[in-house]
């Protein structure tokens, strides 16, 4: 379980401070995903770094399980919006990175890998380097990494905004495929509603800077089969579309 309580951060800078996020109140149930969005610039990076234990100056309570965030003692995946893969090794590498820091060991994940491999559809990538990727198929990659990790939370910013309208609905299809296999608690920011509304089991709005949690949808949609294809769907986005439009022009 993920938990959020009373959650301040400010950013100082040139002897200004400036608060980004104030009074940030959340839980997330193991296991569940949770889209985030918010207008630009009020903090939604900002909270998934708390999350991920890189910015670990800030006021109130944020538990991973039960306790604070700590990177070496929790498993954390991190997938940022450009994929975070090292150019100069293959993609078999690529994907042991994460196993390889996180256990200090070589990274021989075998079996796992094999079918992490497949689960992804890059049976035949393994050899390439990303600059021989698509954009999806790097995408695929940084998904399989993460995995593999098997962590405690899975955080991703803006995970498929860099995709094309259709490769981003593919990916999310192959994310949701995975997830439901390994069922990993899941943060993802997100500016696409549809894309909230698809894979966020829980759909957080934040207001604008600074960053507070305006509204929380429970999705009725999430997981239901042939969801695009649905009025209710179409409705649901239009209706959240609506409430964003009025929360922003506060
Ligand atoms: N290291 C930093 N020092 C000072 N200010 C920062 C720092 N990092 C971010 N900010 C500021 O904090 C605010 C929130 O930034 P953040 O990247 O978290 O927003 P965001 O909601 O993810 O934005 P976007 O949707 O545009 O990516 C912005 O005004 C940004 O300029």
């Amino acid at each position: 379980m993920i938990q959020i309580k009373a959650l301040h951060i400010a950013y100082e800078s040139s002897g200004v401070r400036t608060k980004v996020l104030t009074d940030i109140n959340l839980e997330l149930a193991a296991g569940e995903t949770c889209a985030i969005i918010g207008p630009s610039g009020c903090g939604k990076s900002t909270l998934l770094k708390i999350l991920a234990g890189i910015i670990t100056c800030f006021d109130g309570t944020v538990l991973i399980n039960g306790q604070p965030v700590m990177p070496e003692q929790q498993t954390i995946g991190f997938i940022p919006q450009n994929y975070g893969l090292l150019p100069w090794k293959n993609i078999t590498d690529n994907i042991r990175l994460g196993v390889k820091i996180k256990n200090k060991n070589t990274g021989d994940c075998g079996e796992n890998l094999a079918e992490m491999v497949q689960l992804l559809g890059l049976g035949g990538l393994e050899t390439r380097y990303p600059g021989e990727l698509s954009g999806g198929q790097q995408q695929r990659v940084a998904l399989a990494r993460a995995f593999l990790l098997q962590p405690d939370l899975l955080l991703m910013d803006e995970p498929f905004s860099a995709l094309d309208a259709m490769t981003r609905e593919e990916i999310q299809n192959v994310f949701l495929a995975v997830w439901r296999k390994y069922s990993v608690s899941t943060i993802l920011v997100t500016h696409h509603v549809e894309e909230a509304v698809y894979l966020g089991r829980k759909i957080v709005i934040l207001s604008a800077a600074p960053g507070t949690v305006s509204k929380v949808f429970d999705n009725p949609l999430f997981g239901v089969e042939d969801i695009r294809n649905r009025q209710d769907f179409f409705q649901l986005c239009l209706e959240l579309r609506k409430t964003i439009k009025e929360d922003w022009s506060k």
